[in-house]
């Protein structure tokens, strides 16, 4: 397993290694030292699954240390990118000694030229969305390197894309040129994504069918090749690890009545964007609790409190500025609403949990994620942003009282469609027949020569 150095791609990677590993296979993950810190724990199998951390070299264009793109913000993405490149010698070395059967990676676009000569097996896991992908990692939509997309380019959604729903709108899509500048050394996001996809041997997504089957088939008749499906991998929380200090916590509310908010491990908010937010918690009248880290520009949550914020909430409010577990606080009875950015990760934790949910976007593939759970399935809302980007105070109440209050016409939609869709992925074998296809997929492209 190669993924992304980012927590919310190495964290599916690791739920899919507990599930191979279950079926009695033997992993070997590649990582940075720092992510093993944190997600040691996550590891099911120790006796099957071995982590190998890698050394991140230094590269000039980034702050001393970085690993994961915890580390940086979103616009240094691209210089990460250049150091995950210079981890090949080490990915090289090691292939050679352990030649394993597959390797899964997903933005290491050069791995099929690595594991070839080896007669190792490539699949390209994607931990985004299908509809992301489809939008813009896929032949049909045309980048050429060193011309960046215009705002006209970026507003289509490649020919053939199957969804009117599933888009940006307006200003949104300006936020998609990443895509046409560099990503690393001499090639462009896009370059990066359709390369990997193009070379490997497959394509694999975390998704289902029920749930993006158009997006998948657009996927495979771009690329020509059948897309595997994982399913949404997602481990059964076990509340006996959860901290007590959280468990004490949350066991003083009436079930479905504290408020949820994380945003992921990359996300930071501006100090301004933070305050509005709480302020809006606090309007709320509800119990929450906030896992933020500081906003830009400061060491502490605490700092950046609107004043006598702490006071007026005293009893019903906690703001943490650091990781908590995520699914397991999610699981527990108290909570009833999961504000959220909509990564990949939290979505499928969001609708397999049965919390209310609010999402805040703000990537471009979060930005999809919420159009497909909000527009297209309508299991939950979207907060509403003013033209400039900004969440106001009022935007964030408005959208958690539409869901929480019980009489609320939106609230009892979002909350039936949820159920419905909850009971699809949850009932029996749902999750296990996808794995087990899945590794049957795997094993029939490896009897092909
Ligand atoms: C330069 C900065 O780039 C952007 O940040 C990189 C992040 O990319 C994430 O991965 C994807 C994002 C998107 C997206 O935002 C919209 C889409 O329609 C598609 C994708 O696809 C992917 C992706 C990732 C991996 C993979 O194998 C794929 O096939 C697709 C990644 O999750 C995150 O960790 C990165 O930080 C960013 O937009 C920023 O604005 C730019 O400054
Ligand atoms: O405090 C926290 C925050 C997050 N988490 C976990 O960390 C993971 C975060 O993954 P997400 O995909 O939701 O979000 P990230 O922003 O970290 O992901 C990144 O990769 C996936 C893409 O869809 C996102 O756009 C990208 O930012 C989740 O599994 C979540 O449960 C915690 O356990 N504790």
């Amino acid at each position: 397993m190669f993924p992304w150095f980012a927590v919310g791609h190495i964290t599916p990677y690791l739920h899919l290694s507990n599930e191979l590993a279950k079926r009695g296979h033997k992993i070997s993950f590649f990582l940075p030292r720092k992510a093993l810190i944190l997600l040691e724990n996550l590891n099911l199998h120790p006796n099957l699954i071995t982590f190998h951390p890698l050394t991140v070299p230094s590269v000039a264009t980034l702050p001393p240390g970085t690993e994961t793109a915890s580390d940086i913000p979103f616009s240094d993405s691209p210089f990460l990118a250049a150091a995950m490149d210079l981890t090949r010698p080490q990915l090289e070395v090691s292939l050679q000694a352990m030649r394993p059967d597959f390797i899964f990676y997903d933005l290491a676009h050069w791995i099929p030229q690595v594991a070839r000569p080896l007669g190792i097996r490539t699949v390209c896991y994607n931990v985004v969305s299908a509809a992301a992908i489809a939008i813009v990692l896929v032949p049909a939509r045309e980048v050429t390197q060193g011309k960046p997309c215009t705002e006209e380019e970026l507003e289509k959604p490649p020919r053939g894309y199957p969804s009117k729903t599933v888009v940006l709108r307006g200003s949104e899509a300006r936020s998609l040129i990443f895509i046409s500048l560099p990503s690393g050394d001499n090639i462009t996001f896009h370059g990066r994504g359709t390369t990997a996809m193009r070379e490997c041997d497959a394509i694999a997504l975390r998704t289902c069918q029920e749930i993006e089957r158009d997006f998948c088939a657009y996927i495979s008749s771009q690329y020509g090749k059948a897309v595997f499906l994982t399913g949404p991998v997602l481990p059964e929380p076990d509340m006996k690890m959860l901290d007590e200090k959280w468990a004490e916590w949350l066991g003083q509310f009436k079930p479905g009545s504290v408020v949820f908010c994380a945003f992921g491990s990359q996300h930071v908010l501006e100090k301004g964007q933070f305050q509005e937010l709480l302020l809006g918690f606090e309007t709320t009248g509800l119990p929450f609790l906030v896992a933020l880290r500081p906003p830009i520009g400061t060491n502490s949550v605490e700092e950046a409190f609107p004043k006598g914020f702490e006071e007026r909430v005293r009893g019903r409010g906690v703001v943490h500025g650091g990781w908590v577990q995520q699914p397991l606080i999610l699981s527990h009875p108290s909570v009833g609403c999961f504000v959220n950015h909509c990564g990949f990760g939290s979505m499928w934790e969001s609708l397999l949990g049965d919390c209310q949910i609010v999402m805040v976007p703000h990537l471009p593939d979060q930005i999809l994620h919420t159009r497909l759970l909000a527009d297209e399935l309508k299991v939950g809302v979207e907060v509403e942003r003013e033209e400039s980007g900004w969440f106001s105070k009022e935007s964030f109440c408005r959208a958690i009282e539409s869901v929480m209050d019980e009489e609320s016409e939106v609230g009892l939609l979002v909350k039936k469609n949820h159920a419905k869709w909850r009971k699809v992925l949850v009932s029996p074998n749902f999750m296990t027949d996808y794995i087990d296809r899945f590794i049957q997929n795997l094993q029939e492209l490896q009897m092909k020569n």
